[in-house]
């Protein structure tokens, strides 16, 4: 039995965190990233992020913010995590780890083979990496669009830092993404919506549980 780490993106109010965090999540994301429907206030951040605390890990979803942005975050939200899921250079990750103390998630678009090159250069600094989906073009932004990709790209890669996969998990391809790629960390947003941006409690519900139905995978 292996534990899959999961983590729930772009939750945004009160009854889904609950539903996350009693689902038995691992992680919970809050998205700071104006352009994206999942968008949350510094405000209702703290107050998500102290619902969660002590129970699941809290990560603040970024791209390319600035060192200001950042510290803001930091000061009101005290995530345990900073997200980058732009084209943060590895400096700026280093940067942000030492100024905030959080550890660091380096979200990475993956839609090729050409595209497992950049993992060596941020597994050095990031202390876990998210392989998710390429946006699609026209995207407004660069995650967080419901699209998966050939995971088995992904199998018997030599990563040296903990892997998430992300893209388009649902709780019907979830179970082959994670015997496909051979990761064992799952991040999802869209597939527990019911519109861009509104998470549903139920749907929650039943992508945890097929996550952790899956974790016998393999044992
Ligand atoms: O969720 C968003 O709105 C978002 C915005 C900007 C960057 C990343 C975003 N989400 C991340 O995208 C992946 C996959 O999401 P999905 O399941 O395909 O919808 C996930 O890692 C989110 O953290």
């Amino acid at each position: 039995m292996t534990h899959i780490t999961l983590k729930i993106c772009g939750l945004s109010t009160e009854e889904t965190m609950r539903a996350a965090l009693e689902a038995g999540v691992d992680m919970v994301g809050l998205v700071f990233f104006p352009k994206s429907p999942r968008h949350v206030s510094l405000s209702a951040a703290a107050h998500l992020a102290d619902m969660a605390r002590g129970k699941a890990e809290i990560v603040a979803l970024t791209v390319n913010m600035d060192l200001d942005g950042l510290s803001r975050i930091k000061e009101l939200v005290a995530p345990d995590w900073f997200q980058f899921h732009g084209s943060e250079p590895p400096e700026a990750l280093a940067v942000a780890k030492v100024m905030h103390g959080t550890k660091i998630m380096k979200a990475l678009g993956i839609s090729g083979p050409e595209d497992l090159e950049k993992i060596s250069l941020y597994e050095q600094v990031a202390d876990r990496l998210l392989l998710d989906a390429k946006a699609p073009e026209g995207s407004d932004i660069p995650g967080g669009n419901g699209v998966t990709f050939d995971w088995s790209l992904l199998k018997g890669l030599d990563l040296k830092k903990p892997a998430m996969l992300a893209g388009g998990l649902n709780a019907s391809n979830v179970a082959d993404a994670i015997r496909e790629s051979g990761l064992t960390g799952i991040d999802a947003s869209s597939a527990v919506e019911t519109e861009k941006g509104v998470k549903d409690a139920g749907l929650i519900r039943d992508f945890v549980a097929a996550v952790r139905s899956a974790e016998t995978i393999g044992s």
